[in-house]
């Protein structure tokens, strides 16, 4: 078994709490409120800001051009393709995206962005892919599941939502950022690989927890009761 199927199974548990929870289920039926919509959107773009920060210390500790070459891809991929699930979920709320954008970040999506900072600034390559691993591969599978479970038409309101998850260019982004992370698992020390193992299941929870985040319309707890998730 290669790590990272040894990952998989180990985080089995995980994946399915995530493909039941009621707002991925809420996706497949086509029936998630706006506010947990908004709530999402707002997070998740600051979200995926940070996300290609941690490419960009990434890229600080590559060794060669190869390696740059992909996460400068990788950037790019979250910068112009992954707007389009944004607008998807937008264009059902009836705003536009621009509206939903320079939030501050309610206290999970704030753990999950300083959770994967925290590996990047102090970890491996390995230890970094470990990390960043959980989002498009949780995501694949997501997508996967809902078209099996529901099996969307064009006209479902989240059609473009699913079908750009589970699309074959987001699943070879898991299988080479698999092959790569199996690849320095290869030559990693034991202790090094348990620090990977924590932080991809570590993730795999955030990204449940995330989802609940969304859901919860969750917001940071001030005196007066819970702060509205306003821009700084
Ligand atoms: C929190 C989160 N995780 C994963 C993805 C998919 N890249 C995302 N957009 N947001």
């Amino acid at each position: 078994m290669t790590f990272t199927e040894e990952l998989r199974k180990e985080n089995e548990d995980i994946f399915s709490l995530i493909f039941e929870h009621q707002f991925v289920q809420g996706i497949g039926r086509g029936d998630v409120s706006k506010e947990a919509l908004t709530h999402y959107v707002k997070a998740d773009y600051e979200y995926l800001n940070a996300f290609m920060k941690v490419y960009g210390i990434a890229i600080s500790k590559c060794a060669s051009r190869e390696d740059i070459a992909y996460f400068n891809q990788r950037i790019d991929f979250v910068l112009n393709s992954e707007i389009h699930p944004h607008n998807n979920f937008c264009e059902q709320i009836g705003v536009s995206y621009e509206e939903l954008q320079g939030f501050s970040l309610p206290p999970t999506a704030d753990h999950y962005i300083k959770h994967m900072l925290y590996h990047a600034q102090s970890g491996t390559l390995g230890e970094i892919l470990a990390a960043l691993l959980p989002c498009p591969w949780t995501y694949f599978e997501i997508g996967e599941e809902l078209i099996k479970q529901y099996d969307p038409s064009p006209e479902h309101p989240f059609y473009q939502w699913i079908s750009f998850y589970a699309e074959r260019r987001v699943e070879d982004t898991v299988v080479v950022m698999c092959e790569r992370l199996d690849k320095l698992a290869e030559v990693a020390s034991q202790e090094e690989k348990t620090k990977m193992k924590e932080a991809f299941r570590k993730s795999c929870q955030l990204e449940w927890a995330f989802w609940e985040m969304a859901f919860t319309c969750e917001e940071w707890i001030t005196k007066k009761g819970v702060s509205v998730n306003e821009k700084p």
